[in-house]
This record gives C-alpha cells, structure tokens and sequence, in this order.
C-alpha cells in the first residue's frame, strides 16, 4: 500500500492494537489509552465534580459516542495553516467567549457565522490571500476563572466555569459542577456544527451576499460610511468576476472549521479517537483545540494531553512568557517541526505588545521554528469598568492588533492572523468604536455568560480597519 507523503510511515504498536479493537458497547470503565497519560500529571483549571461515578459514566458514554469532527477535516484545516505559516493565507478566528447551552439557536450560530464571513471577505480583498475560518464556535462550553468563587454579599459559591461545568445563575444547586452538562456540551456542539455545515456548504455563505451585507452596513450606519471607498472597491472587483463570466457558484459556499480551548481534559479524553488511517490520536470535539493562558505549564496534564493528539493546536501566551518558554512549547507540541501543527496565540495587552513580542519573535524565528503567528487582542485588555461590567475598549483592540502588525513587519515575518470574540448581535459589551458606546451604555445589551465580545458592527468595523493594516 502507498502511504501518502503527509501521513506519517508507522502505526505505533500500542495505537494499532487500538484500531483492530471491537467497540465496546458495555458500561465499563474506558480504559486508559496512550493519550491519558495526562491524568498521572497536574491538571489545572478541572472543575471539582463532586459525583466521580457520574463523570465516569458520562464520560464512558462519550467515548462510544460518534465523533464531531473527523482526522481528515483537522489535517484539512492543518493544511490551511501551514499555508499561514508560510505567508500565503491569513487566518481569522472568532466566536463567543462562551457559548450557552439557551444560545444555541438557529438565528445566533446563523449570526456569528454570518458576522465572520463577512469580515472574512473584507479580509481576503485587502490581504490578497485565502482567509482560513476557524469559528469558537461548537465546543467553547468550559471557562478557566482567576478565581474559584465568587462572592455576592455574604455569599461565596464556586465560579461559573462554563454551560459545560455549572450554571451561571448565582445559586448553590445552579453553580455545583454536574458532570451530565459534558453530554449537554456534546449536544449542543454537534447541533452548532450540523447547522454550520449548512450554512457554510448549502448556499447560504455565498461571496457577493456577504459583500451585500457588507454594503448595508457601510450604507445604514454613520460607523459603516467611513468604509465607503473599501466597499465600493470590493464591490466592483465583485462585478468585474462576473462580467469575465467567472461561475456564480465558484463564489458560494466556504470552508469553515471550528476550535474551542481544551480545557476540559475528561471530556476531551473521552473524544479522542484513534484515526483508522494511521493509528494516531486526534481529539475529536472541534478541528482546532487550543491550550489557555493559564492551562499552559510545560509540566502539566494540558501540555501533555495536547502532545499526543494530531489536531493542528494553539497555545496562548500572555505577556509572562519568555522566548525560551516558547521554544520549549514548540520542542515538546511539534517536534516534528510541521508547518500548521503549532499556533501562537498572543494576548499580551496593547501596552505591553510592542515590548514583549519582538523578543519572543526573533527568538522563534532565529531558531527555525514553523509556527503561526496569530494575535488575540481581547484577553490582555480586560478591565472592570465604574458600572461594576467587565468590559474592553474598542481602542485597545485595535491598538493591540496595530503592535502585532508592527513588530512583525519591522522583523520580516508574518502577521497571521487574528483571534477574537465576538457575536453576530448588536449588544454593548466593548466601548467605543464608531457607535461610540459609553459605560453609561453597557447594561443595555450586557449578555455575555464571560468576557466581553465585539458587536457584530464592531467585528466589521475591526475587519474594515485590519484590510487597512493588510494593505499598508
Ligand atoms: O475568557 C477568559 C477567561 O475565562 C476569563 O477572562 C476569566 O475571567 P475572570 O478573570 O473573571 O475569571
Ligand atoms: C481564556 C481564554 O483566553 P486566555 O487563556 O488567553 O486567557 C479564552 O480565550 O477564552
């Protein structure tokens, strides 16, 4: 049999023996696998579920569960980020900070996918490059929290940690972990997923219906008419495919993959498959799985897990992290050093950027290593503000992505792309921006379970004002 350049030659002898097992369709414990080596380690940020004969039913369940997304489609988006590595492709990331089990409808997955394709045509027109989609979308159920209560009053119970652990309604039966809301998790995850398949494959993310709610917004809002000119030129680059006769339906349908933080390391465990094809380990709760800010020390559960999967992944890194920090990350992630495995997803802050990133850049590229490039630029400007509503502000944001696009310019290598929340709904999460929303403002639509994400016309607002960045 031919092996295909890309997949890897050998079948290790403890996976194959994995591929040739029966499934097993009693109750019985799952047993260990090689990619559970992670639970002789420290995991942080793991709810305490206080039923361990529930979370082991759970989770034996959804280890003989189908699995959302297959080996293929993760190598597919794998693929598409190497080609980010390499210059040749940007990518945008983008979604919820936290999906809701009562948010998970029809109209707001059709929103947030809407919301990023739209971005996504803008960007594709000033960067000149294919823009790679990747939703937080179909998994981003778990929080990690600064701290593990809360405090009202007199009242202390746990954090909420996500609709994947505990409710957010501040009550002890609501905030206890049930380990039954891991199957809720896989639920709403595969229904997002069904629904954007639809959406992103059966005509409704079709080019030039984006670009025509591109121009509603820049026509209907004094925030949309600065980016008048921009419009007007993707609109007659629109009209001039058609008039070469360019197939309408080139212009329809799109790829589109979906990521969410690892964090949860019971429910990924019990999702991870071994791919038939080559006897290895993919997680197969999203395409793309990343490592957070605080999940992510060297000697820990996280690290761990995520080295024995194939999923191309991310690691976030704050301003903390150090140069040889990053390349320890790359050691022990990639050391295959394959271009699209590794993502860098910086959060340092818009006042700490532009001093921290050269360093970590320099020293990443100087020793060769094959890794994305990608800014988030919400998680490092949080702040509370008067009204008592944690909140961002649209400046910040923006100046966090304009260091990012600095320092990698001044070094020669390439801004990859960017990482956000947002929604496909009009609330009032982040100030300013062109609508110029105020803290007086905030409360009106305050409806995020987490952290603040950009409006829909804040997101397009963003993508207008990165086509300029790409394009300088
Ligand atoms: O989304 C990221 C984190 O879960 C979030 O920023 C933590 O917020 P906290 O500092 O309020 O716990
Ligand atoms: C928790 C998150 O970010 P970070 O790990 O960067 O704080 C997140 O992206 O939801």
């Amino acid at each position: 049999m031919t092996v295909p350049a890309e997949r890897p030659p050998t079948v290790p002898p403890t996976e194959a023996k994995a591929v040739m097992r029966e499934p097993d369709m009693t109750t019985a414990p799952v047993p260990r696998t090689a990619h559970s080596t992670w639970r002789d380690l420290t995991a942080a940020q793991q709810p305490r579920w206080p039923d361990p004969a529930l979370l082991a039913a759970v989770t034996a369940e959804l280890a003989r569960a189908p699995e959302l997304v297959s080996a293929e489609e993760s190598d597919r988006l794998t693929a598409r980020l190497a080609d980010v590595t390499h210059g040749r492709a940007f990518v945008l990331m983008g979604g919820d900070c936290a999906e809701t089990f009562t948010g998970t409808t029809t109209d707001s997955v059709r929103r947030k996918l809407r919301t990023l394709l739209q971005m996504a045509v803008i960007l594709t027109y000033a960067a000149q490059v294919p823009v790679v989609k990747v939703g937080r979308m179909a998994g981003q159920y778990a929080k990690p929290r600064s701290r593990p209560t809360e405090t009202r009053d007199d009242v202390t119970l746990p954090a909420y940690r996500g609709d994947a652990v505990n409710g957010l309604e501040f009550s002890p039966a609501s905030r206890t972990p049930d380990a039954r809301r891991l199957r809720r998790m896989y639920d709403s995850s595969a229904a997002t997923l069904n629904l954007v398949r639809a959406f992103a494959t059966g005509g409704s993310a079709d080019l030039r219906e984006a670009h025509a709610w591109n121009q509603g917004f820049v026509r209907d809002s004094p925030a949309g008419r600065r980016y008048e000119d921009l419009a007007g030129e993707i609109d007659r680059s629109l009209r001039f495919m058609k008039a070469c006769g360019v197939d309408p339906h080139a212009t329809r349908g799109v790829e589109f993959f979906a990521g969410h933080e690892g964090l949860l390391l019971d429910y990924e465990d019990a999702l991870t498959r071994t791919d038939p094809r080559t006897g290895l380990s993919y997680a197969t709760s999203g395409h793309f799985l990343w490592i957070g800010e605080r999940t992510r020390d060297l000697d820990g559960a996280h690290v761990d897990y995520f080295a024995r999967i194939r999923n191309p992944i991310g690691v976030k890194l704050g301003p903390s992290v150090t140069a040889d920090e990053a390349l320890a990350y790359a050691d022990r992630l990639n050391p295959g050093n394959s271009p699209g495995r590794l993502t860098f997803v910086t959060r340092m802050g818009a006042s700490r950027i532009r001093d921290v990133l050269p360093g970590l850049v320099e020293k990443v590229t100087a020793n060769g290593v094959a890794v994305t490039w990608v800014c988030d630029p919400m998680h490092g400007n949080t702040f509370e503000a008067t009204s008592g509503h944690k909140t961002r502000r649209f400046d910040d944001i923006l100046d966090e992505v304009s260091g990012f696009f600095e320092v990698h310019r001044a070094l020669g290598t390439h801004a990859g792309g960017v990482h956000v929340e947002l929604t496909g709904d009009d609330v009032t999460e982040c100030l300013g921006g062109a609508d110029g929303l105020l803290v007086q403002d905030l409360h009106r639509r305050y409806e995020t379970a987490c952290d603040p994400r950009l409006s829909h016309r804040q997101s397009l607002e963003l993508a207008f004002l990165l086509a300029q960045m790409l394009r300088d």
